[in-house]
């Protein structure tokens, strides 16, 4: 029997678990990942990013569970020509150029010389394709990390920690250069650590802490809208005006104030019954949550955030 994927689901894994003795790297992680998204996997150091991504691309077989890419298997060739991968970072040479270098992966893939400058291109660098690789910048060695993964043009492409190291600079361009790729098509599947690049660039982000899939949604949904912080006087008497009119649910008291789970469009009829009620209001302001803030909530986990 052919199994056949909707073309949307790039990635679909079912309870894919790796065990170590008997520790669990991943255990029981159902994602998906569908097509032309930038789909961020994020999670602390240790979590299991790595181990889960090496299982997509067939260089760690899971103990349980399963994962389908690009309708096949990882690891089968016809899914592996059509994936790019850039994983702990691929060994270059150091004394041949960024070009060159290309050139030899696209050799032993079988691809044509064009497939190198393309690349290159792609990435920004064909002006200094021709220089050594051991000359270049951090920015551009992941630059170039990324051109080979884009040989062959693949439809997928999974980058661990595509910024990993990089400046501010060399974050910024990271960015915009996996915009792009899913702007022509590709479907990005990338790791990090690091919360803000998440939030910037990813259509949905899978949360994984420990090996486990803690959420999977949109930035959005996983950020839980957004709120208007009040500070206001005397605060029990704030508390229950809010609460009357919004929904107990939604309001909490938070240091120096409460806060009201609602749009800053709710603002107006708010202050007004405060106001009305005898209530002294002394600032009003709405808040996003930042993904940052849903994920401390979401685990007691201490996240490395770069700055
Ligand atoms: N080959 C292995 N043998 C034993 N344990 C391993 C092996 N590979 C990974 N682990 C363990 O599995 C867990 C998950 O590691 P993994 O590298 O997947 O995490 P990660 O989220 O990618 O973290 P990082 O951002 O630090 O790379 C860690 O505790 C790690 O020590």
């Amino acid at each position: 029997m052919t199994q056949t994927t909707r073309t949307r689901d790039i990635v679909i894994t079912d309870a894919l678990t790796k065990r170590y003795g008997d520790r669990a790297a991943v255990d029981g992680v159902s994602l998906t990942v569908r097509e032309g998204e930038v789909y961020g996997f994020l999670g602390p150091n240790g979590a299991g990013k790595t181990t889960t991504l090496r299982m997509l691309v067939g260089l760690v077989r899971p103990t349980a569970g399963s994962a389908r890419v690009l309708g096949g298997n990882p690891g089968d060739p016809g899914v592996t020509a059509r994936t790019g991968v850039l994983i702990e970072g691929p060994g270059f040479y150091p004394y041949l150029s960024g070009l060159d270098n290309l050139r030899v992966m696209s050799r032993y893939r079988g691809l044509p010389d064009t497939a190198a400058r393309d690349a290159l291109a792609r990435v920004g660098l064909a002006d200094r394709g021709g220089d050594h690789f051991r000359g270049y910048s951090l920015g551009m060695k992941q630059r170039l990390g990324v051109a080979s993964a884009l040989l062959g043009e693949p439809d997928l492409l999974i980058l661990d920690e595509p910024t990993n190291g990089l400046d501010p600079a060399g974050m910024v361009e990271m960015r915009s250069l996996v915009r792009e790729l899913a702007a022509e098509g590709h479907t990005v599947l990338l790791s990090s650590h690091q919360l803000t690049e998440v939030q910037d660039i990813c259509d949905r982000v899978g949360v994984i802490v420990a090996g486990r899939l803690e959420a999977e949604s949109t930035v959005a949904e996983l950020r839980g809208g957004s709120s208007i912080l009040v500070r206001a006087t005397p605060p029990d008497r704030a508390l229950s005006v809010a609460a009357a009119i919004a929904g107990a649910e939604s309001v909490s008291r938070v240091d120096g104030g409460l806060r009201v789970d609602a749009g800053e469009e709710f603002a107006p009829r708010l202050i007004a019954a405060l106001v009305a009620a005898g209530v002294e209001v002394f600032d009003v302001h709405s808040s996003e949550r930042s993904l940052e803030d849903a994920f401390f909530e979401m685990t007691d986990q201490t996240m490395e955030v770069s700055r």
